[in-house]
């Protein structure tokens, strides 16, 4: 939240300087609350375990939100009844004409195959497309971050060998920067996935910067926009303590061969019960989204800024 202190307080200059936003007396007075409005486009296939994922920490927030979901209708999720879908989702169609504060597009288990091979790919484009104009904020997850790296950037996916898989330990690469603020020096993230983007393709885009890199092979874990406008999250941190436990019993069930989760089950041992790491640092990082980046951001009024601001999502 931004903070409003005594003016001239010595505390202002060294607050400011990390980034923290302080307000001078009348603008605190002139904030006038209303809920923001977040569109979460689910990619993943059983619905109803990212959605709880998702809104139990979007829910961590004294700023009330509220939340409508679409699912593609170029592909007909098969994991998820139509009824369910009817009732508490909508199309992109039907949403298209709103403008909302936040949007976050989910995973998605379709990272082996190329971007256009992907049922929904040209919907996705389209969302991708019109969320520059009619949403504040997009939060990428995973395949949802890759495909908004290529997308908006021309950055490729990389086939990886062995599956990044596990619990990874990662560090900030920028100082201050809002959406880590409160985080440790070091901090655990589940990854699971197949393929990477890799760390030169990002830098030779000046409109991106890496905000924060795992040890190992999980590699680039979080990128903004120059305009902070869009964030890329290659893991998971708001997957269930036993998310990955059931992706790799999954596998294992299927005759694949998966190496046991990095760095998860005590002494490697998948009888063990997994060790919880990444709680605290899920609920502080989307509290940060909506925080620094949506509620503070935004404007009041959602049909007044977004065109004018559309070339902020580019230099
Ligand atoms: C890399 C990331 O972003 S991580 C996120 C992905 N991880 C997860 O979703 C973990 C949970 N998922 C699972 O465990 C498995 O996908 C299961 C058990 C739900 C389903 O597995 P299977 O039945 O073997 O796979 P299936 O062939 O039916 O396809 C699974 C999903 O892939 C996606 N998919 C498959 N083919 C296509 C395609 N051509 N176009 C678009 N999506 C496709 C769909 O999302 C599909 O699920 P849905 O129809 O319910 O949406
Ligand atoms: N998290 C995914 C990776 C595959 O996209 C899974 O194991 O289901």
């Amino acid at each position: 939240m931004p903070i409003k202190i005594p003016n001239n307080l010595p505390a202002t200059n060294i607050l400011e300087s990390e980034n923290i936003f302080v307000m001078d007396t009348d603008r605190a007075y002139k904030q006038d609350i209303r809920p923001l409005k977040i569109l979460i486009v689910n990619l993943m296939p059983v619905k109803s375990i990212t959605e709880t994922q998702l809104l139990r920490l979007l829910g961590n927030s004294p700023i009330q939100v509220e939340v409508d979901f679409i699912y593609t209708e170029s592909y007909v999720p098969q994991h998820t009844s139509q009824d369910y879908l009817t009732e508490f989702y909508g199309t992109f169609a039907e949403v298209r004409h709103k403008k909302y504060d936040g949007l976050i597009i989910t995973g998605a288990p379709v990272e082996q195959m190329d971007f256009e091979d992907v049922a929904y790919w040209d919907e996705i484009c389209e969302i991708m497309e019109w969320s520059k104009s009619h949403a504040y904020s997009t939060f990428h997850i995973c395949w949802g971050a890759q495909a908004g790296l290529y997308y908006h950037y021309g950055i490729k996916k990389h086939a990886v060998s062995p599956k990044i898989f596990g619990v990874y330990k990662h560090h900030l690469s920028v100082e201050h920067e809002k959406l880590f603020r409160g985080f440790d020096d070091e901090f655990y993230v589940p990854h699971s996935r197949h393929t990477e983007v890799r760390k030169e393709d990002i830098e030779k885009v000046e409109a991106l910067t890496i905000l924060s890199e795992a040890e190992g092979a999980a590699g680039v874990y979080a990128i903004a926009n120059l305009a902070k406008r869009q964030f890329f999250i290659t893991g998971h941190a708001e997957y269930d303590p036993l998310t990955l436990k059931g992706e790799y019993d999954r596998d294992v069930k299927a005759g694949m061969k998966i190496e046991i989760p990095q760095n998860y089950y005590p002494n490697d041992d998948p009888t063990k019960q997994p060790v919880m790491k990444w709680r605290s640092v899920a609920n502080l990082l989307f509290a940060n989204w909506l925080n620094y980046y949506v509620y503070q951001e935004t404007p009041y009024n959602l049909d007044e800024l977004y065109a004018a601001n559309d070339y902020m999502y580019y230099i």
